[in-house]
């Protein structure tokens, strides 16, 4: 988002154009979805696919299934924010869940993602202090030094 007066607030209309940024964001959640996945509770026998889910058993969903999955996105393993332009199925894009208990924060989150996106990278130069650091999943992903950032305003 360029054209923008030193000072001068974002809008609402501002971050609905923020296709692009979101899609980045997008694509950030499905390499890396900060929770991987949850437990539900089966309230009744369940047949899925010849098993047998029964009554009182936890599932445990993963994102990872489907975001690594190349039934879904070609060549997963690459990052490339342009292939949210075209739509995802459903349930297969999941860093917010999906169903009934979707993130309730859900508009929010996209909300701050994109001011604080918009505002790192139009109003400070920054650069990673260990850009090859070791990222372990444990199981959420963990820099291996807190991933420290060398950050300072734009001139
Ligand atoms: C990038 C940011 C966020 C991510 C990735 C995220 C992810 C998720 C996920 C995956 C779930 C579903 C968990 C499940 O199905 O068991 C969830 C639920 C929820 N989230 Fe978020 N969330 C984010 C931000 C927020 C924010 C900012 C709020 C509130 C201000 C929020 C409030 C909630 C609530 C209340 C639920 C429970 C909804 C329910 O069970 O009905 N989240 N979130």
């Amino acid at each position: 988002m360029t054209g923008k007066r030193p000072g001068e607030n974002l809008t609402l209309d501002d971050l609905k154009k923020m296709k692009y940024s979101w899609q980045v964001a997008r694509e950030s959640m499905r390499l890396f979805p900060p929770i991987f996945g949850s437990f539900r509770k089966a309230i009744v026998d369940i047949e899925f696919e010849g098993f047998t889910i029964p009554k009182g058993w936890k599932v445990l969903w993963t994102a990872y299934g489907t975001h690594y999955s190349a039934e879904y996105f070609q060549d997963p393993l690459s990052f490339n924010p342009s292939r949210f332009e075209e739509p995802v199925p459903p349930y297969v894009f999941l860093p917010f869940g999906g169903g009934p208990r979707v993130c309730a924060g859900y508009q929010l989150a996209k909300l701050t993602t994109l001011i604080f996106v918009h505002l790192v990278v139009t109003r400070y130069d920054w650069s990673l202090l260990y850009p090859d650091e070791n990222i372990t999943m444990d199981p959420l992903p963990f820099p291996s030094h807190g991933m420290p950032i060398k950050i300072s305003p734009k001139m």
